[in-house]
């Protein structure tokens, strides 16, 4: 369980208030909001790649500020928005990097380690290109290799931010398919910033809807996503008509 209890971080004329909220074990939740609402602020956040200025992050009952670095990656594993790839690594050797907390200083990967990492190449369909130099692919290979560098961290909490970006959309879903069998089969715990509601009704058991720094909705998916809600979130016309779990969001413009 991660429970945040009245956070509030404040980055240059940004602020985020009085966060107060559960990410629940074994479940995954979609953090949604418009750009620059403060998805990705509030997973730092839960990553400890920041700190906040008030209030408390827990992981499992104990605050984030007692776990080194080193103890809440093998907690905590996030995938961070692709910005910046890694010059003159090779996809194996970067997926190996997801290994480093259960290393010993010095010490190369165990038979425990090539395992894993051969597993997290297999489930992300890029063990073909384990000898390649991870700045020769393309966008979306170099997506699908950060994802399997996150899964080779084994842990049992997973954050990813933005993780469909540049993917297309089979291998979209072939991606928000695999989380929800990670979390099925290993009752992992998965929060994720998406931009597309869609994928958030589809794939996750309840959403969060930030708006400038603030919470303004959480629950089941069917229950929040609503026109009123596109409306005063993001100012947009348009109807939201489920089929099944699928929305079919339909601006009123057509
Ligand atoms: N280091 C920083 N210093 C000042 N302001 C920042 C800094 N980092 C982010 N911000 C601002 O904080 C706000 C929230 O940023 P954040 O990246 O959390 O938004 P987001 O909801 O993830 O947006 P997007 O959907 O565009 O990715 C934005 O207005 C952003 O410009």
């Amino acid at each position: 369980m991660i429970d945040l209890q009245q956070v509030a971080y404040k980055q240059g004329n940004f602020q985020l208030k009085d966060i107060h909220l559960t990410f629940p074990t074994g479940q995954i939740t979609g953090i949604v909001g418009p750009n620059g609402s403060g998805k990705s602020t509030l997973l730092k956040l839960v990553a400890k790649l920041i700190s906040a200025n008030r209030g408390d992050i827990l992981i499992n009952h104990e605050s984030i500020n007692n776990y080194t670095r080193k103890n809440l990656a093998k907690e905590l594993a996030m995938l961070v928005q692709l910005k910046e790839g890694m010059p003159g690594f090779s996809v194996r050797q970067m997926v190996a990097y997801g290994r480093t907390p259960y290393q010993k200083m010095m010490k190369s990967e165990n038979v425990e380690d090539n395992e894993i990492i051969d597993w997290a190449m297999k489930v992300t369909g890029i063990t073909h290109m384990s000898d390649r130099l991870v700045q020769t692919l393309s966008g979306g290979e170099q997506q699908r290799v950060r994802i399997a560098m996150a899964l080779a961290q084994k842990t049992n909490i997973l954050l990813l931010d933005e993780p469909t970006t540049y993917l297309d959309i089979g291998h979209q879903i072939e991606l928000m398919s695999l989380l929800k069998e990670l979390n099925q089969q290993f009752k992992m715990t998965i929060v994720m910033v998406l931009h597309e509601l869609q994928y958030a009704a589809m794939y996750c058991d309840s959403m969060v809807v930030l708006q400038g720094g603030e919470i303004v909705a959480t629950g089941l998916p069917k229950e929040i996503l609503n026109a009123e809600l596109l409306k005063k979130v993001y100012k947009l016309d348009a109807d939201v008509i489920f089929d099944g779990k699928v929305p079919l969001i339909k601006p009123n413009q057509f």
